[in-house]
Formats: structure tokens, sequence, C-alpha cells
């Protein structure tokens, strides 16, 4: 079989923070063309992973490569998307999804046309001029979303972005962010989200790493080789579900497969 390119491989990553082992010895790899479901239980260090591959968090040990460079700041080819939604309550929704061009130097005639673009792309247009406090959850979620691809990032991060929305609003943006994923001229090329729903990694990933705790480690790496769209009730669902759970919470679950 061949193998899709690697865009982001995590090596041997260990973090520290003072006497607290975070992660140790963490190796994985984000290629070309794959959703990445980051899953694991609170404290087994997926949203420090997630910074490190975002370049915002450097490794005690290890390395983070970028198409093959090592980062030594932030990885230029990602965009992240937020649980709390990180968005400034003094901004309109236009000028929090132009804040990022703003930074990478793009021209403002420039970044006001690409953030409309992302704004009617994630179904906000009309809202541009709206301040975060006049929107509700989803629509707070869905200017987190523009915000990180108006930057059209090479692989998209996502710390459980779902988790504080509720049960509609959440499947409903899922059900978006795969459509959009699944359009020919979507620019970003990997996606990873941290979740420590199980559901949500066999819904949305192509391949789960599961991870431990205390220190955060990698337990298992299982494909989902479900068509898409997935469909929630069918046996072959449920069955990886359980199979994840098992691994997830399983005292003596090790690495049964790379996949
Ligand atoms: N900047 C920091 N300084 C000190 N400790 C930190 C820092 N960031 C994270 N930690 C600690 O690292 C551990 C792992 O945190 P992390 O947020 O990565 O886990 P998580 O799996 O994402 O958990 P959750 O699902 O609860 O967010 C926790 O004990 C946390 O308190």
């Amino acid at each position: 079989m061949s193998r899709s390119a690697v865009l982001v491989s995590v090596e041997h990553v260990g973090k520290r923070f003072d006497t607290l082992r975070v992660l140790d010895d963490v190796s994985l790899d984000l290629r070309e063309g794959e959703i990445v479901a980051l899953l694991g239980r609170s404290g087994s260090g997926k949203s420090t992973l997630l910074r490190t591959i975002a370049g915002l968090t450097a490794p005690t040990t290890g390395r983070v490569r970028y198409r093959g460079t090592e980062l030594t700041g932030a990885n230029p080819g990602t965009a992240m998307v937020f649980q709390t939604f990180a968005l400034m309550p003094w901004l309109t929704v236009q000028d929090n999804v132009e804040l990022g061009l703003a930074a990478r130097g793009v021209p403002p005639a420039r970044r006001r046309e690409r953030a409309l673009a992302a704004i009617g792309l994630i179904g906000l247009g009309g809202f541009e001029s709206a301040y975060p406090r006049e929107l509700s959850g989803g629509m707070r979620q869905r200017v987190g979303f523009a915000r990180a691809l108006v930057l059209e990032p090479d692989v998209l991060l996502m710390d459980e972005p779902f988790s504080a929305l509720d049960v509609l609003t959440a499947e409903h943006l899922r059900g978006e962010l795969m459509a959009l994923w699944q359009q020919e001229d979507f620019p970003t090329r990997a996606v990873c989200i941290v979740t420590h729903d199980i559901e949500e990694a066999v819904l949305l990933a192509d391949r789960v790493v599961v991870l431990g705790a205390n220190p955060g480690h990698v337990r298992a790496e299982v494909a989902v080789g479900l068509a898409r769209p997935r469909d929630r009730r069918a046996p072959e669902f449920a069955a990886l579900a359980d199979r994840l759970r098992g691994l997830l919470t399983g005292p003596f679950a090790e690495i049964v497969e790379r996949a």
C-alpha cells in the first residue's frame, strides 16, 4: 500500500512542567488526506500534545517536524480551533477572523476579502459586524472555525471543538465540517482533533490515536475503515466504539497495532 506524505511528525516527544511528566515518548505522524483523532481521558496530555504540534509549547525531549523541518517556534502549517472559542470580545466577527491574517502581514484589502469568504464558507454571512456576545455558542464556534480556515492551514488542529456546544449544534457543525473536508477545493490537507468522546472519534477520524495517562503516552493506533457518511447506529460503528473503549479503559491495554 502506498502511503501519503507525512505533513507532521511527532518524534519521541516528552514534556514536563517542572516535576510533572505530562507526555512520555510520544511518536505519531499526520499524513496528507487524513483526519486523526487524539483520544484520551482528561489529563492524558492531549491538549499539551496538540499545542506541541502547533509549536505553541516546546517539547522537553524529542522533536516535531513540519514537512521534514524541525519546529523552533509556531508551526507555520497549522491553525487551531479551541474548545472555548477564544474570540476577542471587543472585536467584530470580521475583525476576529482577520486577526491571524494581520499577524501574517496580509494587506488590509486582501484580509477583508479572505475573511468575508471564510465567514461565508462557514455559514455566518450577514454577521460580519456582530460581536461575539451577540452570538449563540454554535455561531461563536463558527467564528472559531472561520478564523482558523481563513489561514488556509495545511493542517487544521482542533482541541475538543464541539464539547462546549449543545448536542444538536455539535452534531450539525460536525456534519458541516465533514462536508467542507470532502470538497475537492478545500485547502487543508490533514485534520487533527483532540477528543475524549469515543463516538466523535469514530464518526470523524480515519485513524484514532488512543492515549494513556500519567504520563501521556500512545496506547494504540486504530484505523477507522468505515465509509462516510457514518451511521452511529450501524453495528460496525458500535463494534469499533467498543474496541476503543476497551483500549481506553483496559488496565493492560498496550500497543496492539500501528495503523
Ligand atoms: N502550562 C502548564 N503548566 C503546568 N502544568 C500544565 C500546563 N499545561 C498543562 N499542564 C498539566 O498537564 C497535564 C495534562 O494537561 P492537558 O490539558 O494536556 O491534558 P488533557 O488530556 O488535554 O486534559 P483535558 O481533557 O482535561 O483538557 C495536567 O495535569 C495539566 O494540569
